[in-house]
């Protein structure tokens, strides 16, 4: 007997490429264990189960006549807190629960649902079915833009993206990010850019995807590539018709994201809301539905094969229509069903967040001796968990990957004037940010709305800073952030060490340097003037780029949904995207401090401009006609699509 042990499970779900032989059995095909060359079964354990039953029933297989027999808890009969393993020579690897994989598997096929969701269901969350016990290799596929240093910021991000795509880490690094060696890519005609359309069926030209495909098939001689990141949104019939010519499943955009996340994923709270997103992109993707055994289960050859008798028209009063349910009704009822569960889930946490923001804001708040929230928001990777943490003198988890923080943290750090306050270290934003994830993410979301201030995390040192900065407020805006909250907001300019780094080599540097020799000054006043210096002559820079070259990304990108032809569209599916609308925001006399999260500049003067901050709107609250109670004003908002809003004055 084994007890379960989380760190081994990832093992066993990369084997769980399975398929049902029988109505008890599950076959588990390319086993990861070198040492056993053949098939295991599965059995679910049924209460007339006779453990000495079942070598002979495996024995006396014909079919598989070297295989191993793995008895598991059924469950149906949710014993699963211990799990037998009868097996000769299997090797020790057998901790885990697989009760849900089997769950799922036998709903799928049974056409029953699971009576419980298991969030440790890791295979069940992930968009592709891969081995989860190392991070896919992915080929980049990165279309071309204008101009070349919007090019080059989008190809870096890309390729960063591809390598965050690492495994549940438990709190700690497998790999170094630094020490990963940079993804296979493709830099290849836009099509967007060519004919202002993308092309239907498979988003580029046809010579473009055939220069993929000698890109990948030279690759393929030396097993690089276990799937290909397409950088842009993909309609599921482009996807499905790009899988097949590649012979390799494929991610875009909105799946690598929603796949990052799943991944990074800690907290029962963080992986509902990833599942829910990952399924709702599913949905939208079902013309391609992979199979557990790797061939595509439907679609691919326009089958819709009647795999029930449950549907429209049968089942019920002696109406016979045989109409049945074809496998696309079948897979998108069994979505929703998950889905309703997850929701109901998702409300339970948000419901508890709300209640200890009641409780916190209870015991202080701006009108109190105070735990008034400061949420730290930011395009992802510009340090907003290194700012917390050393803002706070505590170890958040942080590192070079993209979206490292998907379980917002809070931590409390006390200001100048000795008040206390609690930061909050939430989700990286992205340009096209997945509208899966922004609403799915509504319970963690809600904390940045209802927060008593914002502070927003920029990476001076980055390319395409505006972009950035303008994604950043574009979400914040379409998750309901008032108005005058993004008015009050703090930028952090982060990364100034980056920039100074980079002074010595870009054509700015004689404004950046001291007079003659140019040697690093230690004075912190004097490295944010001359800071200062550098970042206006960075933004200069990054104006007259743009001037340039007007088209970017984000429009091409955005552009694909006039030509989304995909047969699985409905209200929910058109979702593939980011927010269409261009809700630009133009914050006003945003003050900004200097910083560098690692090297402790700046630190306290952003102490000193929250405790300002929070001291003006603690007195302006006072002095509002409003007195300060529980249903009153801004620090009450609530987003406007389930409640009303009210903005105090
Ligand atoms: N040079 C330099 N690196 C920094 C600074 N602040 C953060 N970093 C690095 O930037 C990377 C990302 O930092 P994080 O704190 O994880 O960024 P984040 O904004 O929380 O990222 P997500 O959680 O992924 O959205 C890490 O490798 C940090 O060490 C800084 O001031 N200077
Ligand atoms: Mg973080």
């Amino acid at each position: 007997m084994f007890r379960c042990r989380s760190a081994l499970r990832p093992t066993l779900s990369s084997m769980l490429h399975c398929k049902i032989s029988s109505s008890k059995t599950l076959i588990l095909q390319n086993p990861t264990s070198q040492s056993i060359n053949s098939h295991f079964f599965i059995k679910p354990r049924t209460p007339s189960f006779k453990s000495s039953s079942l070598p002979e029933t495996l024995v006396s297989s014909p079919e598989f006549p070297f295989c191993k027999a793995l008895i598991l808890p059924n469950p149906y009969l949710q014993s699963r807190s211990t799990h037998f393993i009868r097996s000769s020579g299997i090797p020790p690897f057998c901790a885990f629960s697989l009760s849900s994989t089997l769950t799922s598997h036998r709903g799928s096929h049974y056409g029953q649902s699971s009576p419980e969701i298991d969030d440790d269901d890791a295979n069940e969350r992930f968009i592709i079915h891969r081995d989860l016990t190392k991070a896919p290799r992915l080929f980049v596929v990165q279309p071309r833009i204008r101009p070349d240093s919007l090019l080059q910021s989008k190809l870096s991000e890309a390729l960063n993206l591809a390598n965050s795509l690492e495994e549940q880490r438990e709190g700690v690094l497998y790999n170094e990010p630094s020490s990963k060696e940079m993804p296979p890519h493709l830099v290849v005609q836009n099509p967007v850019a060519r004919s202002l359309k993308t092309h239907a069926d498979t988003y580029f030209g046809a010579g473009t995807v055939d220069n993929i495909k000698c890109h990948l098939n030279a690759l393929d001689s030396k097993e690089e590539v276990d799937a290909i990141f397409v950088n842009a949104i993909l309609s599921g019939i482009q996807q499905r018709n790009l899988e097949r010519d590649w012979g390799k499943p494929v991610l875009d955009r909105v799946g690598l994201i929603i796949e990052i996340f799943n991944a990074h994923a800690q907290t029962k709270e963080a992986k509902l809301q990833s599942e829910l997103a990952s399924l709702m992109y599913k949905k939208s993707r079902l013309v391609r539905v992979r199979g557990s055994d790797g061939r595509l289960t439907f679609g691919a050859s326009g089958e819709a094969e009647v795999v029930s008798a449950r549907g429209r028209g049968s089942g019920g009063q002696g109406f016979m229509s045989g109409a049945g349910e074809t496998e696309l009704q079948l897979q998108r009822r069994r979505i929703l069903e998950r889905r309703n569960r997850l929701l109901s889930r998702i409300e339970d946490v948000r419901r508890t967040r709300a209640l200890q923001r009641a409780a916190r804001k209870r015991r202080g708040g701006l009108q109190g001796q105070g735990l008034p929230t400061v949420a730290v928001v930011g395009y992802t990777n510009a340090g907003k968990s290194t700012l917390v943490s050393a803002l706070s003198n505590t170890d958040l988890y942080s590192d070079d990957r993209l979206f490292a923080t998907v379980d917002p943290r809070l931590r409390s750090v006390i200001l100048p004037s000795g008040k206390k306050v609690l930061l909050s270290d939430t989700v990286g934003f992205i340009s096209d940010l997945p509208v899966q994830l922004v609403e799915a993410f509504h319970a963690t979301l809600e904390e940045v709305v209802e927060a008593d201030l914002l502070v927003h995390v920029l990476d001076s040192s980055a390319m395409n800073l505006e972009e950035q900065r303008a994604a950043v407020l574009q979400v914040l805006q379409q998750i309901g952030v008032p108005e005058v909250k993004l008015q009050n907001m703090i930028e952090v300019w982060n990364k100034i060490d980056l920039l100074h780094e980079k002074s010595g080599s870009n054509d700015c540097e004689d404004q950046g340097e001291d007079e003659g020799d140019g040697e690093v000054v230690e004075e912190q006043e004097e490295q944010h003037d001359e800071v200062s210096e550098l970042m206006d002559c960075h933004y200069a820079k990054l104006q007259e780029d743009e001037g340039e070259q007007p088209d970017n990304e984000a429009s091409e990108l955005a552009s694909h949904a006039t030509t989304d032809s995909d047969e699985a569209k409905s209200e929910e599916d058109d979702k593939v995207g980011s927010f269409s609308e261009e809700a630009q925001v133009e914050p006003k006399n945003i003050q900004h401090i200097e910083a560098s999260a690692v090297m402790g500049l700046g630190l306290q003067e952003l102490l000193k401009l929250i405790d300002q901050k929070l001291n003006m709107q603690s007195s302006t609250a006072s002095s509002s006609s409003c007195s300060f109670t529980e249903g009153c004003v801004d620090r009450k908002w609530r987003p406007p699509f389930n409640r009303e809003v009210s903005v105090g004055g």
